[in-house]
């Protein structure tokens, strides 16, 4: 299919600024996605976040719809863009890219299944995150056969690669553990009110306790340009096997039952009855972890360097620590954007800054044709890079590390 040239993209898409002048805030924006048309800026009385509207053909008139989703905070100037037949991209003026690349769902699954269950006009935002860090794990296996020690090693060695999903739970924390780093450790009333709330993306009960994974766990290492690790019991695994999370199952066998046992007592973090417990469940765990489809890796970690450096290759790190450490993401800061077209999936943003008086301009392109995930969670997958080579703020744009 050819791709639609600048100049007709920019015929749907009528500022009510020029894209000069940041100072008024009350500035809209019209977009025509389909049939439809919408007017994005101003602001949501009660929230301060960025209005939505949609025009009503029938009574010729503006209206507001239910917006679901994270909402940006308003913006003085934005730019926005058609992005097929669902989305509307939004590019706010002077942000940092973590705030400034924002998608309008319009149309996507999420937001027709919402319209049909509120039985309303239904919109949704998704903040635009920067590059797929690459799907997320999940690990499982019986409590003792050393889920925990084989991450431990994979974020010691790979520090910027990999980000672990802080999971909820109901059960106490052990004498080392730390609220909000291993667990968050939770009242089962207040984690039962937030699966209720569609807060999660899996949960289970395990060994008599309420675990559960928040989509805002998973988010939030994505977020930060990681991948992801899940450490999950093999319930939990089956429920994300059934989400839309696109990740890769890998379980972790004992050598034997006996050295399971051993592991278990010899971490001595649990009393003789929670071992019992833990031990009695390991048997089921081990049969539902061959369950067919479930898991893509099953693993015996008998020697634990030799299963670390099997995990590594199946997860394409054999050689390249040194290069996958270095992969820091950098943030760029959109002092203000001057221009911004967009051809096909590319968007050219020219941007301006001041530097002891002298005008400072930078381009980039930001790629969406490669967009991942979106509303409830946050919309992965873009690129974006600068077109000037050199980059740096003595030649434009300032780069923060
Ligand atoms: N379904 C699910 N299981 C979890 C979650 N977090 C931890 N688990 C699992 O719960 C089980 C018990 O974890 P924990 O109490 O930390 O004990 P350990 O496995 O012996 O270290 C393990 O199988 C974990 O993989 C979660 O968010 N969801
Ligand atoms: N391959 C292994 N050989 C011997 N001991 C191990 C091995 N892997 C882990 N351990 C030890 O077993 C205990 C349980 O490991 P842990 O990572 O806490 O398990 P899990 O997270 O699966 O419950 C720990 O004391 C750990 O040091």
């Amino acid at each position: 299919m050819g791709e639609a040239p600048a100049f007709v993209v920019d015929d749907l898409y009528e500022s009510c600024g020029n894209g000069l002048d940041s100072v008024y805030c009350d500035r809209e924006t019209t977009v025509v996605v389909g049939n439809s048309k919408y007017m994005i800026g101003g602001y949501d009385d009660s929230t301060f976040s960025l209005g939505v509207k949609i025009f009503d053909k029938s009574t010729g008139m503006w209206e507001c719809p239910t917006v679901l989703g994270t909402k940006p905070t308003m913006s003085c100037d934005l730019w926005a863009f058609p992005v097929g037949e669902d989305r509307i991209l939004v590019i706010k003026n002077s942000s940092m890219t973590d705030d400034s690349i924002w998608f309008l769902e319009v149309d996507t699954p999420f937001v027709r299944q919402q319209r049909n269950m509120l039985g309303s006009n239904v919109v949704a935002w998704s903040k635009g995150v920067r590059r797929y860090p690459g799907k997320p794990i999940v690990i499982s296996g019986p409590s003792g056969v050393g889920k925990g020690t084989l991450i431990a090693k994979l974020m010691k060695e790979f520090p910027y690669m990999f980000g672990f999903s802080v999971s909820h739970t109901t059960r106490a924390p052990r004498e080392k553990e730390i609220n909000g780093v291993h667990y968050h450790f939770t009242e089962r009333s207040v984690m039962e009110r937030d699966i209720k709330e569609g807060k999660f993306l899996e949960f289970a009960s395990v060994h008599g306790n309420l675990y559960g994974t928040s989509i805002e766990a998973v988010e939030v290492v994505g977020d930060a340009a990681k991948r992801c690790i899940l450490d999950i019991d093999v319930q939990g695994a089956r429920s994300v096997r059934a989400s839309s999370l696109d990740a890769i199952f890998i379980f972790i066998c004992p050598p034997s039952f006996e050295d399971l046992e051993k592991r278990l007592r010899s971490r001595g973090t649990e009393t003789e009855e929670q071992i019992q417990k833990r031990l009695r469940n390991a048997k089921g765990e081990l049969e539902q972890g061959k369950s067919p489809g479930l898991f893509d890796h099953i693993l015996v970690n008998d020697d634990l360097d030799d299963c670390y450096q099997i995990l590594k290759s199946i997860l394409g790190l054999d050689e390249c620590a040194d290069n996958a450490n270095q992969e820091v993401e950098k943030k760029i800061v959109f002092p203000m954007v001057h221009s911004a077209s967009k051809v096909g999936s590319k968007v050219y943003i020219n941007c301006e800054a001041t530097d002891l008086g002298n005008t400072l301009k930078n381009s980039y392109v930001l790629d969406v044709s490669s967009l991942r995930g979106g509303a409830p969670g946050r919309t992965r997958g873009l690129d974006l890079y600068p077109i000037n080579p050199y980059g740096g703020f003595a030649n434009g744009v300032k780069h923060i590390s």
